[in-house]
Protein backbone atom coordinates (compact mmCIF):
# COMPACT_ATOMS: atom_id res chain seq x y z
CA UNK A 1 0.00 0.00 0.00
CA UNK A 2 1.54 3.56 -0.91
CA UNK A 3 0.56 6.68 1.22
CA UNK A 4 -1.57 8.24 -1.05
CA UNK A 5 -4.13 5.02 -0.67
CA UNK A 6 -3.43 4.90 2.77
CA UNK A 7 -5.10 8.72 3.14
CA UNK A 8 -8.41 8.49 4.74
CA UNK A 9 -11.87 9.56 2.27
CA UNK A 10 -12.84 13.15 4.01
CA UNK A 11 -16.38 12.68 5.86
CA UNK A 12 -18.87 15.01 4.51
CA UNK A 13 -21.74 15.26 6.92
CA UNK A 14 -24.87 15.96 5.53
CA UNK A 15 -29.07 16.03 5.95
CA UNK A 16 -30.57 13.51 3.74
CA UNK A 17 -33.23 16.10 2.35
CA UNK A 18 -32.75 16.44 -1.35
CA UNK A 19 -31.84 19.92 -1.02
CA UNK A 20 -29.41 19.26 1.59
CA UNK A 21 -27.56 16.22 -0.52
CA UNK A 22 -27.57 18.75 -4.05
CA UNK A 23 -25.96 20.79 -1.63
CA UNK A 24 -23.33 18.74 -0.17
CA UNK A 25 -23.22 16.65 -3.45
CA UNK A 26 -21.79 20.02 -5.36
CA UNK A 27 -19.26 20.99 -2.14
CA UNK A 28 -17.87 17.28 -2.20
CA UNK A 29 -17.10 17.63 -5.60
CA UNK A 30 -15.37 21.19 -5.04
CA UNK A 31 -13.50 19.52 -2.08
CA UNK A 32 -12.17 16.50 -3.69
CA UNK A 33 -10.79 18.84 -5.91
CA UNK A 34 -9.30 21.41 -3.74
CA UNK A 35 -7.67 19.04 -1.20
CA UNK A 36 -7.18 15.89 -4.05
CA UNK A 37 -8.41 13.77 -1.66
CA UNK A 38 -11.44 11.43 -2.21
CA UNK A 39 -14.63 12.83 -0.28
CA UNK A 40 -17.71 10.66 0.99
CA UNK A 41 -20.98 11.57 2.09
CA UNK A 42 -22.39 10.68 5.49
CA UNK A 43 -25.71 11.18 6.44
CA UNK A 44 -27.29 12.19 9.45
CA UNK A 45 -30.87 12.69 10.86
CA UNK A 46 -31.66 15.88 12.47
CA UNK A 47 -34.77 16.38 14.51
CA UNK A 48 -35.68 18.87 12.11
CA UNK A 49 -35.77 16.23 9.59
CA UNK A 50 -38.26 13.97 11.20
CA UNK A 51 -40.49 15.91 13.12
CA UNK A 52 -43.83 17.51 12.42
CA UNK A 53 -43.80 20.33 14.83
CA UNK A 54 -43.87 23.81 13.84
CA UNK A 55 -40.00 25.25 13.18
CA UNK A 56 -41.05 27.67 15.77
CA UNK A 57 -42.03 24.86 18.56
CA UNK A 58 -39.06 22.70 18.10
CA UNK A 59 -36.81 26.13 17.97
CA UNK A 60 -36.11 27.28 14.84
CA UNK A 61 -34.24 26.64 12.06
CA UNK A 62 -31.08 25.73 14.30
CA UNK A 63 -32.18 22.14 14.96
CA UNK A 64 -30.81 21.31 11.40
CA UNK A 65 -27.65 22.53 12.12
CA UNK A 66 -27.05 21.38 15.60
CA UNK A 67 -26.79 17.42 14.66
CA UNK A 68 -24.38 18.67 12.10
CA UNK A 69 -22.41 20.34 14.31
CA UNK A 70 -22.22 18.00 17.00
CA UNK A 71 -21.05 15.47 14.64
CA UNK A 72 -18.33 17.44 13.64
CA UNK A 73 -17.22 18.39 17.16
CA UNK A 74 -17.67 14.67 18.50
CA UNK A 75 -15.42 13.64 15.50
CA UNK A 76 -17.87 11.90 13.77
CA UNK A 77 -17.20 13.80 10.61
CA UNK A 78 -14.63 16.12 8.64
CA UNK A 79 -16.56 18.65 7.39
CA UNK A 80 -20.13 19.65 7.05
CA UNK A 81 -21.95 21.83 4.56
CA UNK A 82 -25.19 23.86 5.77
CA UNK A 83 -27.81 26.71 3.81
CA UNK A 84 -25.69 29.88 5.80
CA UNK A 85 -29.96 31.04 6.46
CA UNK A 86 -30.41 28.08 8.80
CA UNK A 87 -26.79 28.79 10.69
CA UNK A 88 -27.64 30.60 14.17
CA UNK A 89 -25.70 33.48 14.66
CA UNK A 90 -23.76 32.27 17.21
CA UNK A 91 -21.78 29.42 17.03
CA UNK A 92 -20.10 26.78 19.78
CA UNK A 93 -16.71 27.19 20.70
CA UNK A 94 -14.31 24.82 18.24
CA UNK A 95 -15.76 25.21 14.90
CA UNK A 96 -14.38 27.13 12.27
CA UNK A 97 -16.59 28.73 9.23
CA UNK A 98 -13.66 27.50 6.81
CA UNK A 99 -15.51 28.48 3.38
CA UNK A 100 -18.41 31.08 2.06
CA UNK A 101 -18.75 29.79 -1.59
CA UNK A 102 -20.29 32.44 -4.33
CA UNK A 103 -23.56 33.02 -3.27
CA UNK A 104 -26.20 31.81 -5.46
CA UNK A 105 -29.75 33.87 -6.30
CA UNK A 106 -30.96 35.16 -3.13
CA UNK A 107 -34.43 36.03 -4.43
CA UNK A 108 -37.66 34.53 -2.73
CA UNK A 109 -39.78 32.95 -5.68
CA UNK A 110 -43.30 32.17 -6.62
CA UNK A 111 -44.52 29.15 -7.58
CA UNK A 112 -47.88 29.35 -8.66
CA UNK A 113 -50.45 27.97 -11.15
CA UNK A 114 -50.49 28.74 -14.81
CA UNK A 115 -47.30 30.67 -14.69
CA UNK A 116 -48.88 33.87 -12.76
CA UNK A 117 -46.81 36.43 -11.09
CA UNK A 118 -48.21 37.47 -7.94
CA UNK A 119 -49.88 40.64 -9.26
CA UNK A 120 -51.66 38.50 -11.82
CA UNK A 121 -52.74 36.18 -9.42
CA UNK A 122 -54.28 38.45 -7.33
CA UNK A 123 -55.76 40.11 -9.95
CA UNK A 124 -57.20 37.09 -11.52
CA UNK A 125 -58.92 35.87 -8.15
CA UNK A 126 -59.91 39.38 -7.33
CA UNK A 127 -62.16 38.57 -10.71
CA UNK A 128 -63.43 35.25 -8.93
CA UNK A 129 -64.18 37.00 -5.87
CA UNK A 130 -61.65 35.42 -3.84
CA UNK A 131 -58.35 36.42 -2.01
CA UNK A 132 -55.01 34.69 -3.10
CA UNK A 133 -54.19 31.70 -1.00
CA UNK A 134 -50.47 31.91 -0.48
CA UNK A 135 -48.67 29.20 1.55
CA UNK A 136 -45.43 30.22 3.60
CA UNK A 137 -44.17 29.11 7.12
CA UNK A 138 -41.88 31.91 7.08
CA UNK A 139 -42.54 35.23 9.10
CA UNK A 140 -40.43 37.34 6.70
CA UNK A 141 -42.17 36.22 4.46
CA UNK A 142 -45.81 36.61 5.71
CA UNK A 143 -44.82 40.18 6.56
CA UNK A 144 -43.60 41.34 3.31
CA UNK A 145 -46.47 39.78 1.50
CA UNK A 146 -49.29 41.01 3.72
CA UNK A 147 -47.69 44.42 3.33
CA UNK A 148 -47.02 44.04 -0.30
CA UNK A 149 -51.48 43.21 0.15
CA UNK A 150 -52.14 45.92 2.32
CA UNK A 151 -50.70 48.40 0.66
CA UNK A 152 -52.42 47.71 -2.88
CA UNK A 153 -55.50 46.65 -1.37
CA UNK A 154 -55.18 43.26 -2.80
CA UNK A 155 -56.72 40.26 -1.24
CA UNK A 156 -54.26 38.29 0.01
CA UNK A 157 -54.04 35.39 2.56
CA UNK A 158 -50.53 33.82 3.94
CA UNK A 159 -51.44 30.11 5.04
CA UNK A 160 -48.32 28.55 7.11
CA UNK A 161 -47.00 25.72 5.41
CA UNK A 162 -43.78 23.23 6.30
CA UNK A 163 -41.77 20.56 4.46
CA UNK A 164 -39.76 19.82 1.83
CA UNK A 165 -39.35 21.69 -1.45
CA UNK A 166 -41.76 18.68 -3.35
CA UNK A 167 -44.73 19.17 -0.05
CA UNK A 168 -44.91 22.75 -0.76
CA UNK A 169 -45.28 22.68 -4.87
CA UNK A 170 -47.72 19.65 -4.10
CA UNK A 171 -50.05 22.33 -2.19
CA UNK A 172 -50.01 24.29 -5.93
CA UNK A 173 -50.06 21.35 -7.96
CA UNK A 174 -53.27 19.62 -6.20
CA UNK A 175 -54.75 23.09 -6.11
CA UNK A 176 -54.86 23.62 -2.46
CA UNK A 177 -53.03 26.96 -2.74
CA UNK A 178 -52.50 29.49 -5.27
CA UNK A 179 -48.84 29.80 -4.58
CA UNK A 180 -45.91 28.95 -2.53
CA UNK A 181 -42.74 31.00 -1.71
CA UNK A 182 -39.38 29.40 -2.35
CA UNK A 183 -35.97 30.55 -2.52
CA UNK A 184 -34.63 30.51 -5.57
CA UNK A 185 -31.45 29.28 -5.24
CA UNK A 186 -32.78 25.70 -3.81
CA UNK A 187 -35.07 25.50 -6.50
CA UNK A 188 -31.96 26.16 -8.80
CA UNK A 189 -29.82 23.98 -6.91
CA UNK A 190 -32.72 20.85 -6.87
CA UNK A 191 -33.02 21.36 -10.69
CA UNK A 192 -36.42 23.13 -10.57
CA UNK A 193 -36.00 26.55 -11.55
CA UNK A 194 -38.76 25.99 -14.24
CA UNK A 195 -41.10 25.48 -11.90
CA UNK A 196 -40.58 29.33 -10.84
CA UNK A 197 -43.39 31.71 -12.02
CA UNK A 198 -41.70 34.51 -10.44
CA UNK A 199 -38.67 36.28 -9.12
CA UNK A 200 -39.97 38.28 -6.46
CA UNK A 201 -37.57 41.43 -6.24
CA UNK A 202 -36.15 42.54 -3.18
CA UNK A 203 -37.83 45.85 -3.36
CA UNK A 204 -41.28 43.56 -2.60
CA UNK A 205 -39.49 40.82 -0.90
CA UNK A 206 -36.29 41.39 0.79
CA UNK A 207 -34.70 38.07 1.04
CA UNK A 208 -33.19 35.86 4.83
CA UNK A 209 -29.82 36.99 5.90
CA UNK A 210 -27.46 34.52 4.00
CA UNK A 211 -30.44 33.33 1.81
CA UNK A 212 -28.78 31.61 -1.30
CA UNK A 213 -25.25 31.16 0.30
CA UNK A 214 -23.74 27.74 1.78
CA UNK A 215 -21.29 27.76 4.96
CA UNK A 216 -18.91 25.41 5.10
CA UNK A 217 -17.48 24.07 8.38
CA UNK A 218 -14.77 21.65 9.86
CA UNK A 219 -12.64 21.93 13.06
CA UNK A 220 -9.24 21.29 11.94
CA UNK A 221 -7.60 24.05 11.17
CA UNK A 222 -5.45 22.15 8.26
CA UNK A 223 -8.62 21.54 6.21
CA UNK A 224 -10.10 24.85 6.81
CA UNK A 225 -7.25 26.41 5.20
CA UNK A 226 -7.11 24.16 2.28
CA UNK A 227 -10.68 24.60 2.15
CA UNK A 228 -10.65 28.65 1.78
CA UNK A 229 -9.83 28.23 -1.90
CA UNK A 230 -13.80 27.58 -1.75
CA UNK A 231 -14.19 30.89 0.00
CA UNK A 232 -15.65 33.73 -2.22
CA UNK A 233 -14.37 36.94 0.13
CA UNK A 234 -17.42 39.61 -1.98
CA UNK A 235 -19.83 36.79 -0.95
CA UNK A 236 -18.74 36.02 2.68
CA UNK A 237 -18.60 40.07 3.35
CA UNK A 238 -21.78 40.12 1.86
CA UNK A 239 -23.32 37.27 4.51
CA UNK A 240 -21.00 39.04 7.53
CA UNK A 241 -22.91 41.93 6.72
CA UNK A 242 -26.58 40.82 7.04
CA UNK A 243 -26.00 38.17 10.03
CA UNK A 244 -24.51 40.92 11.75
CA UNK A 245 -27.37 42.69 11.59
CA UNK A 246 -29.36 39.64 12.68
CA UNK A 247 -27.59 39.53 15.85
CA UNK A 248 -27.74 42.64 16.66
CA UNK A 249 -31.07 42.24 16.32
CA UNK A 250 -31.25 39.37 19.42
CA UNK A 251 -33.93 38.70 16.57
CA UNK A 252 -34.45 35.10 16.94
CA UNK A 253 -34.75 33.32 13.12
CA UNK A 254 -38.34 33.00 12.77
CA UNK A 255 -38.45 36.45 13.86
CA UNK A 256 -39.65 39.01 10.28
CA UNK A 257 -36.34 40.18 9.69
CA UNK A 258 -34.64 40.41 6.15
CA UNK A 259 -31.31 41.84 4.96
CA UNK A 260 -28.87 42.03 1.55
CA UNK A 261 -26.22 43.44 1.27
CA UNK A 262 -25.03 43.80 -2.43
CA UNK A 263 -21.65 45.12 -3.66
CA UNK A 264 -22.39 48.73 -5.90
CA UNK A 265 -18.47 48.68 -7.07
CA UNK A 266 -15.91 48.68 -4.26
CA UNK A 267 -19.32 50.01 -2.07
CA UNK A 268 -21.44 47.53 0.13
CA UNK A 269 -24.88 48.31 0.55
CA UNK A 270 -26.70 46.60 3.64
CA UNK A 271 -30.70 46.86 3.14
CA UNK A 272 -32.66 45.51 6.78
CA UNK A 273 -36.37 44.86 6.83
CA UNK A 274 -38.39 44.16 9.92
CA UNK A 275 -41.75 43.82 10.38
CA UNK A 276 -44.88 42.83 12.05
CA UNK A 277 -45.98 39.13 10.53
CA UNK A 278 -49.59 41.25 9.75
CA UNK A 279 -47.48 43.37 7.79
CA UNK A 280 -49.50 46.16 8.85
CA UNK A 281 -45.88 47.91 9.59
CA UNK A 282 -42.47 47.46 7.74
CA UNK A 283 -39.58 49.61 8.51
CA UNK A 284 -36.63 49.35 5.76
CA UNK A 285 -33.34 50.79 6.19
CA UNK A 286 -30.31 51.14 3.86
CA UNK A 287 -26.03 51.82 4.96
CA UNK A 288 -23.83 51.87 2.64
CA UNK A 289 -20.21 51.04 3.55
CA UNK A 290 -17.15 51.54 1.46
CA UNK A 291 -15.39 47.98 2.33
CA UNK A 292 -11.88 47.38 1.65
CA UNK A 293 -11.17 43.03 1.10
CA UNK A 294 -8.38 42.96 2.96
CA UNK A 295 -7.90 41.08 6.11
CA UNK A 296 -9.92 43.20 8.14
CA UNK A 297 -12.75 43.04 4.98
CA UNK A 298 -15.25 40.92 7.98
CA UNK A 299 -14.99 43.58 10.76
CA UNK A 300 -15.73 46.14 8.55
CA UNK A 301 -18.81 44.33 7.08
CA UNK A 302 -19.98 43.61 10.69
CA UNK A 303 -19.75 46.88 11.75
CA UNK A 304 -21.92 48.19 8.65
CA UNK A 305 -24.59 45.45 9.84
CA UNK A 306 -24.48 46.14 13.43
CA UNK A 307 -24.90 50.09 12.70
CA UNK A 308 -27.75 49.58 10.37
CA UNK A 309 -29.20 47.35 13.03
CA UNK A 310 -28.73 50.71 16.06
CA UNK A 311 -30.79 52.66 13.31
CA UNK A 312 -33.58 49.94 13.43
CA UNK A 313 -33.71 49.54 16.80
CA UNK A 314 -33.60 53.70 17.32
CA UNK A 315 -36.73 53.39 15.29
CA UNK A 316 -38.77 50.77 17.14
CA UNK A 317 -37.80 47.59 15.77
CA UNK A 318 -37.75 45.76 18.62
CA UNK A 319 -41.25 46.60 19.55
CA UNK A 320 -41.82 45.27 16.02
CA UNK A 321 -40.43 42.28 16.32
CA UNK A 322 -42.56 41.57 19.59
CA UNK A 323 -41.28 39.43 22.22
CA UNK A 324 -37.19 38.83 21.48
CA UNK A 325 -35.76 35.54 21.43
CA UNK A 326 -33.77 35.28 24.45
N1 LIG B 1 -35.62 27.46 5.38
C1 LIG B 1 -35.24 26.29 4.66
C2 LIG B 1 -34.22 26.59 3.62
N2 LIG B 1 -32.92 26.81 3.95
C3 LIG B 1 -32.22 27.03 2.80
C4 LIG B 1 -33.08 26.94 1.74
C5 LIG B 1 -32.66 27.04 0.33
C6 LIG B 1 -32.16 28.36 -0.14
C7 LIG B 1 -30.91 28.89 0.44
O1 LIG B 1 -29.82 28.28 0.34
O2 LIG B 1 -30.96 30.00 0.98
C8 LIG B 1 -34.37 26.67 2.24
C9 LIG B 1 -35.61 26.47 1.49
C10 LIG B 1 -36.45 27.70 1.26
O3 LIG B 1 -36.41 28.66 2.04
O4 LIG B 1 -37.20 27.72 0.28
Amino acid sequence: MNGQESVAPLRLGTRRSALAMAQSGMIAREVARVTGRRVELVEITTYGDTSREALAQIGGTGVFVSALRDALLEGRIDLAVHSLKDLPTAAPAGLLLAAVPEREDSRDALVAAEGLTLQELVEKLAGAGRSARIGTGSPRRMAQLNNWAAARGAALETVAIRGNVDTRIGYVAKGELDGVILATAGLNRLGRAAEVTEHLDPELMLPAPGQGALAVECVDPELALALSALDHRPTRAAVVAERALLAALEAGCSAPVAALATWQGTELRLEGVVGTVDGATLLKMTANGPLVLDGTAEEQAAALGRALAARLLDRGAANLMGERAR
